[in-house]
């Protein structure tokens, strides 16, 4: 086997989270390369700066902040991620949740009802979904972008008082990915179901259980060493989650998951050793009962 032949052999790695790029220009292609760096190392330095936070390293601590900063910030990672949602990089996730729910928009349509989605790290406002009439969606992030975008760290949302304060689908687009520490993201999965309802405005639609619209870098299911695709169904399952669709391309992981609070199970899932390897990244999600 040649040296180029077993290079392409090599598993994804994790900062390589964006489908494939059509070839476009050379300028794209030098871009597409420089956002990737970006992307890396924002999620590289805010890991080791989980580290030093757990450590209690304050001087640590500092330093990491400091290189974040230097590297451009949250801003800088925003601005990649950007030019990763737009056309010539793959595009907007948003794209594939609209077809996956196409038969109920389709009935909201018809009865001028509105399906009200929380967007969990937007971007734009300009995406397929806040485009779409049967949808309100609201959207937040820790650094907003836009005016249309709250700023707000959703594990800080105040919980709903009232159903109205509920979603009927909540997209955690590459969010899951940039929370640092494995029980965070867990956490995050459960405090999604605090916001989600199943009080569909009647559209004709009997028994509606409402979604999570989920997209992680396909590298976190298929190359970690304590992850995998049963891991994520199992720990899903036991909060409550039935998956709908899935969809896998060379660089991401759509999935489309229905709430339904009555299979709740209390669980606990710990970092384990699930797939052995060199080469694999050590993404994973933990679950405390
Ligand atoms: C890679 S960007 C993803 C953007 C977009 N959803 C997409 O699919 O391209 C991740 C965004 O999630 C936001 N984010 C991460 N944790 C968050 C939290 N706890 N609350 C709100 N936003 C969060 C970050 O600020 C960042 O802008």
């Amino acid at each position: 086997m040649t040296a180029k032949k077993r290079r392409n052999k090599r598993p994804a790695l994790l900062s390589h989270s964006r489908p494939t790029v059509t070839p476009q220009t050379k300028f794209a292609s030098l871009s597409s390369k420089a956002t990737r760096n970006i992307i890396r190392s924002h999620h590289q330095l805010l890991k080791a700066r989980e580290k030093a936070v757990a450590k209690q390293d304050l001087a640590l601590v500092e330093s990491f902040d400091s290189k974040i900063a230097a590297n451009g910030g949250l801003e800088s990672y925003q601005l990649a991620s950007k030019t990763g949602q737009s056309l010539e990089r793959g595009g907007d996730s948003s794209v594939v949740f609209l077809e996956w729910i196409q038969p109920l928009l389709k009935k909201l349509e018809k009865q001028k009802k509105q399906l009200r989605l929380l967007e969990v790290g937007a971007l734009s406002t300009k995406n397929a979904c806040s485009k779409h009439p049967s949808i309100d969606v609201t959207r937040i992030d820790l650094n907003s972008q836009e005016p249309g975008i709250l700023q707000q760290d959703f594990m800080e949302r105040p919980l709903p008082k009232a159903d109205e304060d509920r979603f009927h689908a909540i997209s955690l687009s590459l969010v899951l990915n940039y929370v640092p520490t494995a029980g965070d993201r867990g956490e995050m999965l459960r405090r999604c179901c605090l916001f989600l309802t199943s009080a569909l405005p009647s559209c004709g639609v009997a028994d509606f259980a409402p979604y999570l619209f989920l997209v992680l870098p396909a590298a976190c299911v298929s190359n970690s060493r304590y992850f995998n695709v049963e891991r994520l169904l199992a720990i899903m399952k036991c909060l409550g989650y039935k998956r709908l669709e899935e969809k896998t391309t060379n660089k991401l992981i759509y999935q489309l998951w229905e709430y339904h609070p009555d299979s709740c199970k209390m669980l606990t899932f710990r970092k384990e050793e699930l797939n052995p390897g060199k080469t694999r990244n050590n993404f994973t999600i933990t679950l405390n009962s």
